[in-house]
């Protein structure tokens, strides 16, 4: 099997939608089923910025670009002694951190492929049909959402019934998951927490939570919930933000516990619309706060808090900022769903505000794809 595929599992088999089949049974046609090349079959790319921009420096809570040693020097000195860098010291460890940032991400694709060779050939499930799809995993208030989001005379007002809805900041909560299958779920991946193979984190502002496509999640699981069930409802919702063609995604659990994370800093999301579901356990606090979009600069923005529910899901735009307040008590996991439109994002890189410069990756990449020109056959003479 080549890396591509091994990385990625999507490029050439799609799940078919299975209503409540044996776990076996339904893993089994997951694997089986070739696609028709939809445009989930691209190549999918990174932009250049992934190498220079968004480096988290931990220790001062901001992020940077590093291009080289002289323009981060110019750029950032004078800057960074107002978040308390101030010794040569300081400024050496500065350095070494961007630099090692960016050694990181250059040895990340070849790193996540050597984890996905060891987990599958090591790791035994603990519940191995969740990492299957499956109809019975919803409420039936999801299923009946997803089902009227599906028909084409639907409007936006009709689904809105569905949802709790903040309409003036267009973030979505409603039901998606039973308790069993969250329980089930946390189960999974609390044992593969605990395992000894190697893990690769979300992003650089979460030490613990775990990507799925590692663990094996994408090919039945992620992609089928994507592609069947949230761009249905996404293209009715966020028409705007590529909703209709939410072609890849990066996937996670994020888990915030006492002496571990407590918190995420204010952010937005590298991805068009973002599907948050809360899993349990049993926590206090730790609610998602949002504020403005990231094109909008406002002296003081307003904020608005969305507690989390276990078992529901809160939809938002990527770009929309937000921040997980602290947890004060017990232990919260959220399944993290990015889902990238590489219609929208080849346009602008949400990275680095220009037109992506691609850079040939494995897996989805960052969801951008290498436009193809199309002929107007109108105009063709
Ligand atoms: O912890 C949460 O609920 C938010 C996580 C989040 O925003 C992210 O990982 O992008
Ligand atoms: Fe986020």
């Amino acid at each position: 099997m080549s890396l591509f595929r091994l990385f990625r599992g999507t490029r050439q088999l799609q799940t078919v939608r299975t209503t409540r089949l044996p776990p076996g049974k339904a893993e089994n046609m997951a694997r089986q089923v070739p696609t028709s090349g939809s445009a989930d079959d691209a190549d999918f790319y990174v932009c250049s910025c992934f190498f220079t921009n968004n480096f988290y420096l931990k220790d001062y809570n901001v992020h940077v670009v590093y291009r080289d040693d002289t323009q981060f020097g110019t750029e950032y000195k004078e800057i960074m002694k107002k978040y308390g860098c101030r010794t040569d010291k300081q400024w050496d460890q500065v350095l070494s951190q961007a630099k090692s940032e960016l050694k990181r991400r250059q040895n990340l694709f070849q790193q996540s492929l050597e984890r996905i060779r060891q987990i599958r050939a090591q790791y035994r499930p603990l519940h191995p049909q969740v990492y299957t799809l499956q109809e019975s995993f919803f409420v039936p208030e999801f299923l009946e959402f997803v089902e009227l989001s599906r028909k084409s005379d639907t409007t936006p007002e009709d689904v809105l019934k569905f949802v709790t809805s903040w309409p003036d900041n267009r973030v979505y909560e409603f039901p998606v998951f039973t308790k069993q299958f969250c329980q089930q779920f946390m189960a999974e991946i609390t044992q593969f927490e605990e395992s000894d193979l190697p893990k690769g984190r979300p992003n650089t502002m979460n030490n613990y939570g775990i990507l799925l496509n590692e663990l094996g999640f994408d090919e039945g699981f992620i992609t089928p919930l994507r592609t069947d069930y949230l761009r249905p409802v996404c293209s009715l919702l966020y028409p705007d933000w590529g909703g209709d063609a939410l072609d890849s995604h990066k996937a996670f659990v994020v888990k915030y516990k006492l002496g571990e994370d407590l918190d995420l800093s204010y952010h937005y999301d590298n991805a068009e619309v973002t599907l948050n579901v809360s899993l349990g356990k049993e926590f206090e606090e730790g609610s998602l706060s949002f504020g403005s979009m990231r094109q909008i600069v406002q002296s003081q923005p307003r904020y608005s808090e969305h507690k989390h529910r276990p078992t529901y899901g809160l939809l938002h735009r990527g770009q929309h900022k937000h921040g997980a307040m602290p947890i004060e008590e017990g232990e919260r996991y959220n399944l993290i769903i990015w889902m990238r439109s590489s219609k929208v994002r080849n346009q602008l890189c949400p990275m680095c505000d220009h037109k992506p410069t691609l850079v040939q990756t494995v897996g989805f990449g960052d969801g951008f794809t290498r436009e193809t020109k199309t002929v107007d056959v109108c105009c063709a003479s």
